[in-house]
């Protein structure tokens, strides 16, 4: 394994020592190198880890360039940084496209400052001969580095083949590094029957999709962490945009919906804690990949976004539905009938504002799965996640819109 510590000084048991045992197994890696993964103060742990992969990929011997051959390639990988300004339209989203390019400056200065073979800090050790190396390494790293914390220092890892283990949110194995055994080990939390794909927690659940697709280039369906961005039609862009459509977002001001109404029924539980409802425990329910399990995260998530447009009148009220909830005058039934179609009028502006429909690109991705010419020649990897990506975020608003459909229905 390929190991780096946030303590690489002498006496902590991953500093040199665990570097000088790799060298005795592995043979000599050059003093530049050396001194860079063992000064604390010169790069974090995952500059120094990415120097010590690239350096491995074009040098190092035995068992090696078999796991980097195994690895996948640049051109597979679908990491957020990876995405050339042609393939970031697929996302058809504004704030995808925004995250990816501003990853691809970082990784590009990343490149030119410090693994560049021609300009980097690290130029004699030949790391990178272009920005493409510097990518590989940077995801390779990102999405397959593993670390924990041994008696209070914190290693990164790379381990062949343990990082063969794909994500879920429901794991049924777990990894740690093993002191007594000086090992690293992924071991079973339930038993595992024969063909089932032993997955574990990347430690990254509370990630929407947008840093899935950043850190490790999948997104998950379902996603309890997105979250649509309802606008609250109090900025200056929206003010304009109702005043030109004939005042009535401005003249009505931010949508308010009542909570406890809301949730009484969409049968949900819960109580707000600092003026934010939270469905967490709804959504450790629904960990599984059954279509029913993401189709619940996905209406949490939707819920979840309304939060900045709940009030919950006449708090602490318990959750006993709408039992004990007072009568509306019409007045304030209109109120609350205005604030659900401003809601749903958001909903199908953002979902206009994407140029295919949820049937097209079903179609494309079934299409490409099947390796049929419909999905088009250009449909690479990058581009069939992307779909996979829009499609998910037109799922959440076809989720939020039956929610505010549902409460609607509830008040006539
Ligand atoms: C550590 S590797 C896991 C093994 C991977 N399948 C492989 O051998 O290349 C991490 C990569 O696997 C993929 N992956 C892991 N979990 C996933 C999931 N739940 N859904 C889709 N892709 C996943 C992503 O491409 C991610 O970058």
């Amino acid at each position: 394994m390929l190991c780096v510590t946030d303590k690489p000084e002498e006496g902590n048991a991953f500093g040199k020592a665990t570097l000088a045992d790799w060298q005795q197994v592995h043979g000599r890696l050059p003093p530049l190198l050396v001194r860079y993964l063992l000064s604390a103060d010169q790069g974090d742990w995952f500059t120094r880890l990415v120097a010590y992969l690239l350096w491995v990929k074009k040098n190092a011997q035995g068992p090696w360039p078999m796991y980097i051959n195994m690895l996948p390639k640049v051109d597979e990988l679908t990491n957020l940084m990876n995405y050339r300004p042609d393939e970031l339209e697929e996302f058809q989203s504004a704030s995808f496209a925004a995250l990816a390019s501003q990853e691809r400056t970082q990784i590009r200065d990343l490149h030119e400052t410090l693994f560049s073979s021609s300009s980097g800090e690290l130029k004699a050790l030949k790391l990178a001969d272009s920005l493409d190396d510097t990518v590989w390494g940077c995801c390779m790293v990102n999405s397959r580095g593993f670390s924990d914390v041994v008696n209070g220092e914190t290693v990164s890892l790379l381990v062949p083949l343990a990082d063969m283990a794909n994500h879920s949110l429901s794991p049924n194995a777990a990894y740690r590094f093993n002191v007594e055994q000086d090992a690293f080990e992924i071991s079973a939390l339930q038993d595992v029957e024969v063909g089932t794909e032993a997955c574990i927690s990347y430690g990254c659940t509370g990630k929407d999709n947008r840093g899935l697709m950043r850190d490790y280039g999948f997104a998950l369906p379902g996603n309890y962490n997105d979250r649509i961005p309802f606008s609250a039609g109090d900025d200056i862009a929206s003010q304009l945009a109702a005043k030109a459509a004939g005042g009535t977002q401005g003249s009505q001001g931010r949508p308010s919906l009542d909570g406890w109404r809301l949730m009484a029924t969409l049968g949900l539980g819960g109580r707000p804690s600092i003026g934010r409802y939270n469905l967490d425990t709804a959504a450790d329910a629904a960990r599984g990949d059954s279509e029913q399990d993401v189709a619940q995260r996905r209406r949490l998530a939707a819920v979840m976004s309304l939060n900045p447009f709940l009030r919950f009148p006449g708090l602490p009220r318990p959750g006993s539905g709408t039992a004990g909830i007072p009568e509306w005058s019409q007045t304030e039934l209109q109120a609350e009938r205005r604030s659900i179609d401003a809601l749903l009028a958001q909903c199908s502006s953002m979902m206009a504002s994407m140029p295919t429909s949820v049937e097209t690109d079903e179609q494309l991705l079934a299409a490409a799965a099947a390796g049929g010419s419909g999905a088009g020649p250009q449909m690479n990897v990058r581009r069939q996640q992307a779909v996979r990506v829009r499609l998910e975020n037109k799922n959440l608003l076809l989720a939020a819109q039956a929610v505010l459909q549902q409460y609607a229905d509830s008040l006539s």
